[in-house]
């Protein structure tokens, strides 16, 4: 469990300054303060991915996870958990009059009206591809971005990108969580020469070299969204700094891996905004200036009793929800090897979370 590129700190250091912006368990907290969060997905077609993301969430420990849905597949959802809350919210081709002239604001205006109630979108699992949902929440994301609302894109919510760029170009409150085939078709429509994972012919430490500097090119080309390039192993970048996530992982390729990462990148990012609020007493002392550079990035992660930056800890959200997938497949393989399901990866979120990072200070539930 080693091999950190660039921000060359160790695995370990890593995991101990994700643990400061993991809120404790206190009695003063009421409930949704610790993380509200709503995966935009869920169609005709796709029920399992926004359930796996959702209940990835919950599961890790936010105390409100959503479900925004087309209304087919509402139903089927809120079968799998009631510890969902499904919204039956996203327009589609089947219910408008005419899909070839809708008014695309109106239609997004009842999950717009969620937003000031949410900390974090997820955008993408199981979204599918349909023209009007699809305008739909173009709508939405852009009055989330407006409103300062961090967001996770994967599946169909990244070829959404694919088709305007300027959704997320610029826009430093979000993650992209690509699987190889998205990431090269995202570097194509970005018209970048930045190969996958599986394009790039080398090995050992030239091929993580080249894998790096492609991630952040791609990185860059967005404007300096975080990009985690999921694989056999997880290459984030901001286009400034980055950090190789290769942690063993489990050996079944199931589908449906990538929603536990989704969803915990969602709980991450909520617990990262209310580290922002000062929520908490975290026992740090306050930072004089904002790291943006990638000394001075890793400088916040090796201070340890400084307060970090927004560019250090969207970082660290993207290693720990690497982190924990990965963990979470291994440990799911370790328990069911050829018979592994995305579903055994919900089962094993929380272990994983307590073996890599563990409860902060002062938490109750370290008790
Ligand atoms: N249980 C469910 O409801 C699931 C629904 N899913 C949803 O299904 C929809 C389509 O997602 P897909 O995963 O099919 O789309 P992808 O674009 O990931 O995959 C499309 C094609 O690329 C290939 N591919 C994927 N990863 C590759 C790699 N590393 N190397 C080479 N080829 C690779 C796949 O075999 C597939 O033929 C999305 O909405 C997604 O969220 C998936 O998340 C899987 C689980
Ligand atoms: N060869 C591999 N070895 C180890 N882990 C892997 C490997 N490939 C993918 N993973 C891990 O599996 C998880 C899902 O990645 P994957 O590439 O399967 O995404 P995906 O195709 O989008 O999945 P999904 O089926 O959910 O859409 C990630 O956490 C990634 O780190
Ligand atoms: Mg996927």
């Amino acid at each position: 469990m080693e091999s950190v590129q660039h921000v060359s700190t160790s695995s370990k250091a890593l995991f101990n300054r994700v643990r400061k912006i993991v809120p404790p368990l206190l009695e003063k907290f009421h409930k949704g303060q610790l993380g509200r969060v709503a995966v935009i997905g869920g169609c005709a077609d796709y029920t399992g991915a926004p359930y796996f993301s959702a209940i990835a969430s919950a599961r890790l420990g936010c105390d409100m996870s959503h479900v925004i849905c087309e209304r087919s597949a509402a139903t089927v959802i809120k079968s799998y958990s009631p510890n969902l809350m499904v919204h039956p919210l996203l327009a589609s081709s089947s219910s408008v009059n005419d899909p070839q002239s809708i008014d695309a604001r109106a239609l997004a205006s009842p999950i717009i009206d969620m937003l000031s109630r949410l900390h974090v979108l997820v955008i993408g699992p199981g979204l599918g591809r349909d023209g009007v949902t699809l305008k739909v929440v173009m709508e939405v994301m852009k009055e989330a971005r407006s409103r300062s609302v961090p967001f996770i894109l994967d599946a169909d919510g990244l070829f959404l990108v694919m088709s305007d760029l300027s959704l997320v170009k610029g826009y430093n409150n979000c993650i992209l969580t690509p699987n190889v085939n998205e990431f090269k078709n995202l570097a194509r429509a970005a018209g970048v020469d930045a190969p996958s994972q599986a394009q790039v012919k080398d090995s050992g430490e030239e091929k993580t070299k080249k894998e790096s500097a492609a991630c952040e090119k791609l990185a860059q080309a967005l404007g300096g969204v975080t990009i985690i390039q999921k694989g056999p192993h997880d290459v984030i970048s901001n286009g400034v700094s980055t950090i190789i996530s290769d942690i063993e992982g489990g050996y079944k390729r199931s589908g449906g891996q990538g929603d536990t990462l989704t969803g915990s990148l969602g709980t991450l990012m909520a617990w990262r905004a209310a580290y922002h609020n000062k929520m908490w007493d975290t026992g740090e002392k306050e930072n004089p200036k904002e790291a943006e550079t990638e000394q001075e990035v890793k400088a916040e992660i090796e201070a340890e009793d400084r307060r970090m930056s927004p560019a250090t800890t969207l970082l660290l959200v993207a290693w720990a929800g690497s982190g924990i997938t990965r963990e979470s497949s291994r440990r799911a393989f370790m328990a069911k090897k050829r018979s592994m399901q995305a579903s055994d990866l919900t089962d094993e979120v929380h272990e994983s979370f307590l073996s890599l990072i563990g409860e902060p200070d002062g938490s109750k539930a370290a008790l």
